[in-house]
């Protein structure tokens, strides 16, 4: 019923924001008995759930009740009072669509309704098909609005950008570049640490881009022999070199327009360097044994984890090819510099763990504060292999410090007999005892604080509902978490 009151636009869009498909409310308001039921009858029959009222204070009452989607609004000739339900409605529910009955001839009365807030009108009288249009044109916009407020909301409690995890300063930035740099088909060089993600950048620029439904064909250059990533990159003819039975495109051909993801291009030898730049500038590549030559339409992504421009330096690689590939860059930062994303992270491995083994890890309060703590030199990778680890390790669903990898562990016990000492320190103090309700207030407002003020993540965190997250906020009488003392 739905596909003849919207149109194929607005349904695809609605099936792409994941919205279910439900009628609209539509309100008529108007004291002619007769406009009332013709109008619900027409409405009726397009596919809305029609309620009608020729009273305002009854339909005051019923909005009350449910706030319609639309509300077909009279002004009866000679009153302010239709244009006060206007003004009324937008400013209690700013999300109901109104759209103005007016009678004939009065212009200024349709000019006042749409100041007040009606978003259209029809003039009395009107065609059948005039309050279809109207209502049509209503309903797509209501959706779409919906659809999205939704997705706003969506990104609001996204913890990144597609697979990508992450809401620090620096994330941020980089998924603001990202999504510039995916909608153009300049080469990209990755720039970062191992670990770092670049992988998966490589794989959002091209998920995010022009040619997304275009293969992705990653090649680790550091891996490869030399003559077989060239034969991998141009293709061959048959007969090449022994066991070339048969000719075979390259991946440069093979992705008809899609992205080839160059991992370790640091490691090309100098040979394959020139090879790769002339395919670049000319847009064409010769397979190896062969004499002609094949355009190519692929996008180059690169990555390292060298110095390039050192490199440069040193003779170690070509400048012309370094410039080509640099046209933009994206630096991917370590994780000791963006250690805000870590509980984050941690909390997306170990859903995705939970799930995988039917059974639900959080972590102890010292396993993460170690965590939080520790420098990452692999860097997400190695964030991923602890908590996979800790995992298998654990006996509970509480992983403790002792699960974590020996060089956690020796790092969260070095804090702790730091801590300890500091303890001993303050003995001549008296001993400090913490209630159990302090410790908990405390890890909830720790928790909070490190996802900078987002409850939703900190109760994923913590392990608890975010309505029991709620309750005990307010049991500790914690208003503002992140200014709470
Ligand atoms: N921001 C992130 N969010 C979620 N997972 C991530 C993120 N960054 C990296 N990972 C995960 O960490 C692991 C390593 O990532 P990836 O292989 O992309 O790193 P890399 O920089 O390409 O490493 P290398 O230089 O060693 O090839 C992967 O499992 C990846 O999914």
């Amino acid at each position: 019923m739905l596909a003849t009151v919207f149109d194929t636009k607005t349904m695809e869009f609605l099936s792409q924001a994941g919205e279910p498909a439900v009628p609209l409310h539509l309100l008529v308001v108007d004291s002619d008995p007769a406009v009332r039921s013709a109008c619900a009858e027409i409405a009726s029959s397009l596919g809305y759930v029609v309620e009608s009222t020729g009273d305002l204070s009854n339909a005051r009452s019923m909005l009350r009740g449910h706030a319609a989607d639309i509300l077909l609004a009279n002004l009866p000739y000679n009153s302010t009072s239709g244009l006060e339900l206007i003004s009324e409605v937008k400013l209690l529910y700013p999300q109901t669509a109104v759209i103005a009955m007016t009678a004939s001839g009065s212009v200024n009365a349709a000019v006042e309704a749409m100041r007040c807030g009606a978003s259209d009108y029809l003039t009395k009288p009107f065609a059948m098909d005039e309050l279809s249009t109207v209502l049509d044109r209503a309903a797509s916009a209501q959706l779409t609005d919906n659809a999205t407020r939704q997705l706003r909301e969506q990104l609001r409690l996204s913890q990144g950008l597609g697979a990508m995890i992450g809401r620090s300063g620096e994330m941020e930035k980089l998924y603001r570049i990202l999504s510039k740099v995916a909608q153009s088909s300049h080469p990209v060089l990755i720039l970062g640490e191992s670990g770092t993600g670049k992988e998966l950048v490589a794989r959002t620029i091209h998920a995010y881009g022009l040619n997304a439904q275009k293969p992705f064909l990653p090649v680790d250059c550091g891996s490869i022999v030399p003559t077989l990533i060239e034969s991998e990159l141009f293709g061959y003819v048959k007969g090449a070199f022994t066991g070339a039975n048969r000719s075979k495109d390259g991946l440069l051909v093979s992705a008809e327009g899609g992205t080839v993801f160059l991992d370790e291009i640091g490691e090309l030898s100098l040979d394959l360097q020139a090879k790769l730049l002339r395919a670049l500038q000319e847009r064409e590549v010769r397979p190896v044994g062969a004499t002609h030559r094949v355009p190519i339409k692929a996008r180059i992504v690169a990555a390292t984890n060298r110095n390039l421009a050192e490199m440069v330096e040193k003779g170690q690689f070509r400048k012309d090819l370094f410039y080509r590939l640099n046209v933009v860059n994206l630096k991917l930062p370590s994780l000791r510099d963006r250690r805000e994303d870590i509980p984050l992270l941690a909390a997306h491995f170990l859903d995705r763990i939970s799930r995988e083994h039917g059974r639900k890890f959080t972590l102890s309060d010292e396993a993460l504060r170690t965590m939080m703590r520790y420098d990452w030199p692999g860097n997400v990778r190695e964030l991923e292999h602890a908590v996979e680890r800790a995992c298998t390790m654990s006996s509970g669903p509480i992983l403790h410090l002792g699960d974590l990898p020996t060089q956690l562990q020796n790092h969260g016990l070095e804090s702790r007999r730091a801590t300890t000492a500091g303890d001993d320190a303050n003995e001549s103090a008296g001993p400090q005892l913490m209630t159990l309700a302090d410790m908990e207030k405390q890890a909830i407002l720790s928790a909070i604080r490190t996802l900078n003020g987002d409850k939703l993540q900190a109760a994923r965190l913590l392990g608890i509902g975010k309505t029991t997250l709620y309750r005990k906020l307010k049991e500790y009488g914690i208003a503002d978490p992140l200014n709470d003392e």
